[in-house]
């Protein structure tokens, strides 16, 4: 699968604590110490700077809240003192936990193993760690650094650098600590249903994934075109048109009422092209004209999209999920110009009757013309990735489906590799992606199917979701509280969250138990949980009675209290989490981060620092706002819904 690597591999973990101790010992080189430590700093590696309110705009320098960024350009200039040679200056920066420092920088070990034997004045890993920690140019972000076991150089960050960079994200907005990435615009191909069938769970996936996606696509500076590539173009069509003509004969009788239930329309037609052999040669006819562009049937073809259509409009507005439907249908006419272009270039082969691209490395060909002479779905895909490259100028094309999809992308991607709309190389741009997501299991550990063994539809799962968070709220005893209103807001943002959550914090690559009970426990990894903690700290900062919009202006952040400073990093390494989860396609990371920074709001910061009435209240306040913000950017990005009260 192209991008497999990507896609397959967890995030990056820094070698821990541990690791550290114990290469230290293999590699026969001590542990920083705080002499190592005091060396450091006579070499003026050690730079602190008075946090002090900031009443001017922030330099575009100082809005990256991206903290790995300003790590590695700190890094390359050191990395190039060493090594003059322009290819070797790619700085490994990774976050660590641990005594020894915030971050890491690992080249020391693969630097090594390109100079070594060269007449190189170092003597191993650790010397060469060493040499890039003493060419570290002096920066207000590093209070200090030291060298431990194979040449790793640990990075202690400047508490008052951090607490200074909060500081400006809370006056400036949290848009200053979007990532930057490389390309401009991307297509997300996603949810995608197919026409006069029901949305299924299958499709809540593709849907909340592919949002999800989109949101962090977009906040990180790429122009997303979202688009719904709806099946609504094929075979099935001749029957269910045959099926309308027979049961309305005049079209404009057909309201969204009379064949709003698309799913048993559909059942309906298919039983009648099974058991009939007139009506099933008719439906045959019935595509041919279709294709042909006779206009009845036209209006037929038109009228069930309509009605499809608004079905799954309102599921989207439910879900607040924005999409532009360019279906199937919408590439019909670019298709014989395409497989022109392709045939042309001499990748167009005859095989049994039909026209084929040969892949390497596959067992069977890509069709791309049947053998009846019409188009299938691979030659309107092909037509879509075309169309996506060279009309709407997009660099990244990501599709969202299920990983049984996945060889028909592989096939196809490789095709265009052939053509040459692609490079061959899967880091170059343009580039496409096919994000595949396992299945969505039911309590047995077999599909979720109804208890009949249906289907289950979309739009019953979001009834269930909400009204079972709305019962407990009233069991909290909300009902007395809140207005009506408020408390069917808030079971809509719980219940709807609810679901989307449970289904992004998993890695998307593996199946998923759907359990309500489950994902609407308030306790443990799950939105409720993360939704109620975010509403408890909007309430803290209420009950203040402190405005802090003021405090926003002129307050100080001090990070004194090891709490203060483990929540404060976190809030920091926001913005690489994003570039992480967006750059990799993997929303599960963004979902950690949120949970892992309430889990360190509520246990190193709020149970150890007293926030009203302390002598530290602003910066503590400050400290709640800023943990608020960020979870709240979270939200938005996951397509979650915050909430206030609770
Ligand atoms: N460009 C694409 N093939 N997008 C995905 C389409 C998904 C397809 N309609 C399905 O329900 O399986």
């Amino acid at each position: 699968m192209r991008g497999s690597i990507n896609l397959i591999l967890p995030p990056i973990s820094p070698p821990s604590f541990i690791s550290l101790n114990r290469l230290s010992h293999l590699y026969f080189s001590p542990s920083p110490s705080s002499s190592d430590l005091l060396k450091a700093a006579s070499k003026k590696l050690v730079f602190a700077t008075k946090t002090q309110p900031l009443s001017t705009m922030a330099t575009d320098e100082e809005r990256v809240g991206n903290v790995k960024r300003q790590l590695a350009k700190l890094f390359e200039s050191s990395l190039r003192a060493i090594v003059p040679d322009e290819s070797d200056v790619e700085p490994l920066i990774a976050p660590c936990t641990g005594k020894f420092g915030d971050y890491q920088c690992n080249n020391a070990m693969g630097l090594w193993s390109k100079i070594k034997g060269k007449g190189t004045e170092f003597r191993g890993p650790p010397s060469v760690g060493q040499a890039i920690m003493k060419n570290l140019p002096p920066s207000e972000i590093v209070e200090s650094c030291s060298v431990a076991g194979p040449g790793f150089v640990n990075v202690v960050l400047s508490k008052s650098w951090i607490a200074k960079t909060i500081q400006n994200m809370l006056r400036d907005g949290i848009e200053t600590w979007a990532p930057q990435l490389e390309v401009k615009r991307a297509v997300v191909d996603f949810s995608s249903p197919n026409i006069a069938k029901e949305m299924h769970v299958g499709h809540l996936r593709s849907t909340i994934i592919g949002d999800a996606l989109a949101r962090m696509l977009e906040f990180s500076n790429v122009d997303v075109l979202r688009r719904n590539h709806v099946g609504d173009w094929g075979t099935q069509f001749g029957m269910l048109i045959e099926f309308l003509f027979e049961n309305y004969p005049n079209l404009e009788d057909v309201s969204e009422t009379a064949i709003g239930d698309l799913q048993a329309f559909y059942k309906a037609s298919k039983q009648r092209f099974d058991d009939d052999a007139a009506f099933k040669l008719r439906a045959q006819q019935a595509v041919v004209k279709l294709q042909g562009g006779e206009s009845e049937y036209r209006k037929a073809w038109s009228k069930i999209c309509e009605i499809s259509r608004k079905e799954f409009d309102k599921v989207y507005q439910r879900l607040g999920v924005k999409l532009e439907e360019k279906g199937e249908s919408f590439y019909n006419p670019y298709i014989p110009g395409v497989i022109k272009e392709l045939s042309e270039l001499g990748l167009v082969e005859e095989s049994e009757g039909a026209r084929v691209i040969f892949i390497e490395g596959a067992n069977i060909p890509l069709i791309v013309v049947k053998s009846d002479g019409g188009f299938n779905y691979a030659s309107t895909d092909l037509t879509a990735l075309w169309y996506r490259l060279n009309e709407e100028k997009a660099e990244w094309i990501v599709y969202v489906t299920d990983v049984g999809q996945q060889q028909h992308f592989d096939m196809f991607f490789k095709a265009a590799k052939r053509a040459g709309w692609l490079p061959a190389d899967d880091s170059k741009y343009p580039k496409a992606s096919h994000v595949g997501f396992g299945l969505v299991l039911g309590e047995d550990g077999k599909r979720f199917r109804t208890r009949s063994s249906e289907v289950v539809r979309l739009v019953d799962l979001l009834d269930e979701a909400k009204s079972r968070s709305k019962t407990a709220l009233i069991e909290r005893g909300k009902a007395k509280e809140w207005t009506e209103q408020e408390l069917e807001q808030t079971a809509e943002a719980v219940g709807y969250g609810a679901v989307k959550y449970a289904d992004l914090k998993n890695n998307r690559l593996t199946n998923y138990t759907f359990d309500f009970d489950q994902m609407l426990s308030d306790k443990g990894n799950t939105a409720v949980y993360l939704l109620y903690a975010h509403a408890r700290i909007c309430s803290i900062i209420r009950k203040s009675g402190k405005d802090i919009d003021e405090l926003k202006k002129a307050g100080v952040i001090v990070l004194d209290h090891a709490g203060e400073r483990e929540l404060g990093l976190h809030l920091l390494q926001f913005s690489e989490v994003v570039e992480e989860a967006g750059t990799n396609l993997l929303p599960n990371v963004l979902c950690e981060y949120l949970y892992n920074l309430s889990e360190i709001f509520t246990k190193k910061f709020y149970s150890n620092c007293q926030v009203v009435g302390s002598a530290e209240e602003t910066s503590r306040l400050l400290l709640c706002e800023a943990t608020a913000i960020v979870m709240r950017k979270c939200f938005y990005l996951l397509g979650i819904e915050p909430v206030y009260k609770i």
